[in-house]
């Protein structure tokens, strides 16, 4: 049962507004097709069997990243999910943007571009300062009925996810609806075993505070990926410093190097961290150069690290082999460059073929089910989103729905 409207409550052939998440792997400039855009287009399918005139609101990557493009390409991958035209507009808010919405008919596709492009989106504030911005006041006009089917934004208090409900009858699209309502299933379940956390990838501040949140239902927290390495500094070790211009860890460990030094010493018998990393051999200028592993003991800050080895690749998969239930969260590696993949594969290979309730979130983690072949249907659940998923399993409240129910309220 949700507190919130869903898409079954609008009255057909509607003008409208639907924030989707095709927040996308980008692999030098190309966006790279993943289940976020299978998903949304099951959504907006239903919904053009409702005759309404439909305008995609979406973003990708953040001002300053590699992955910050032009939703372009989004378009044409969207089209070929739904097998009819999309159309794109190089504009969100301005003239050009209105022009393309108001010549909309019913059965019609637009994608505005990116929203993160547009100011006022980015802050995280309170729902009243976000329906106040630009974006809001002059895109809310435009439309009958605002939608959100973006779960994998809905903890993040931006203006296309917070600020239209304020103003606008608002709506869960279809995969909003049965993200919510899966992922908090997963909450408070009992299992036949121990409870083992993956967590890895490159947001560790979404990661960081799991740890905690989570003591309680989880046995053990395997690490790995950069959050794995501010655990590693944080324990002593020359690692988890920016290397050759990266910015991924300085700034982090600016922010959270004292929780982390904190969750260590509360956590530490529930907390397994690498005890041996991969990184690129070879001498500098000759191209790609093998696979080089080596004992954390023996790490020095000057290297970048972008796998685990294979010892902690063993002992991961060996607790994942005697657990009742493993959640994952964030790659051990970077598996998008196969010599970097071992970790990533093993580990989720390992779950696959446990006798556990296995859940597997964030878009690029998912990504990585896919490029290597492996089967979704192996694991209990598959989740679009990462950081959303991972609140939802902790109960944290997602503003995104809060905003949805406080719209039906
Ligand atoms: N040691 C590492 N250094 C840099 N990037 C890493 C490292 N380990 C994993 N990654 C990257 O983390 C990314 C996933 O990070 P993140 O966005 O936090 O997870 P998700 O999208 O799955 O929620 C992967 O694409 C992977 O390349
Ligand atoms: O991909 C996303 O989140 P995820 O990496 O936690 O799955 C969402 O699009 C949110 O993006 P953000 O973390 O840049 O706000």
């Amino acid at each position: 049962m949700t507190t919130f409207q869903t898409i079954d409550d609008i009255e057909p052939g509607q003008r409208l507004l639907v924030r989707i998440d095709v927040n996308a792997p980008v692999d030098d400039g190309v966006v790279q097709d993943d289940r976020r855009f299978a998903r949304h287009a099951e959504t907006i399918r239903e919904l053009l069997t409702d005759d309404h005139a439909i305008t995609l609101l979406a973003h990708q990557g953040r001002p300053g990243r590699e992955t910050f493009v032009s939703l372009a390409q989004h378009a044409e991958i969207l089209a070929d999910h739904l097998d009819r035209p999309v159309d794109f507009v190089p504009d969100t808010v301005g003239e050009q943007a209105r022009a393309a919405i108001e010549d909309l008919e019913s059965g019609d596709v637009l994608l505005l571009e990116n929203v993160r492009m547009c100011d006022g989106e980015l802050p995280e504030e309170e729902p009243a300062v976000k329906a106040d911005t630009d974006l809001v006041g002059t895109l809310a006009d435009e439309f009958d009925a605002y939608v959100n089917d973006a779960y994998p934004t809905a903890h993040r208090s931006h203006a296309s996810i917070v600020g239209f409900p304020v103003v606008m009858d608002a709506y869960a699209g279809r995969v909003m609806e049965q993200e919510y309502t899966a992922n908090t299933a997963v909450r408070g379940r009992s299992f036949d075993g121990p409870v083992t956390m993956i967590l890895g990838g490159t947001k560790a501040e979404d990661v960081i505070p799991v740890v905690e949140r989570l003591a309680e239902e989880v046995d053990r927290f395997c690490l790995g990926g950069v959050v794995g390495e501010l655990f590693l500094r944080a324990s002593g070790h020359d690692l988890g410093y920016d290397v050759d211009g990266t910015e991924l860890f300085d700034h982090q460990w600016a922010d959270h190097g004292e929780t982390v030094e904190r969750l260590l010493s509360e956590y530490g018998e529930k907390i397994a961290l690498p005890t041996d990393l991969a990184s690129e051999g070879g001498a500098e200028g000759e191209g790609e150069g093998p696979r080089v592993e080596t004992p954390v003991d023996e790490i020095t800050k000057e290297t970048s690290y972008l796998d685990v080895g294979s010892e902690t690749i063993e002992r991961y998969t060996d607790l994942v082999a005697e657990s009742g239930a493993v959640y994952v969260k964030g790659a051990p590696g970077v598996f998008e460059d196969e010599r970097f993949a071992d970790g990533t594969v093993e580990i989720l290979s390992a779950i696959a073929d446990a006798d556990c309730v296995s859940v597997v979130g964030g878009g690029d983690t998912a990504h990585a089910i896919e490029l290597y072949d492996l089967a979704a249907d192996d694991f209990t659940r598959v989740s679009i989103a990462g950081g959303a998923y991972v609140r939802a399993l902790t109960g944290e409240s997602l503003p995104g729905i809060e905003a949805l129910e406080e719209a039906a309220r």
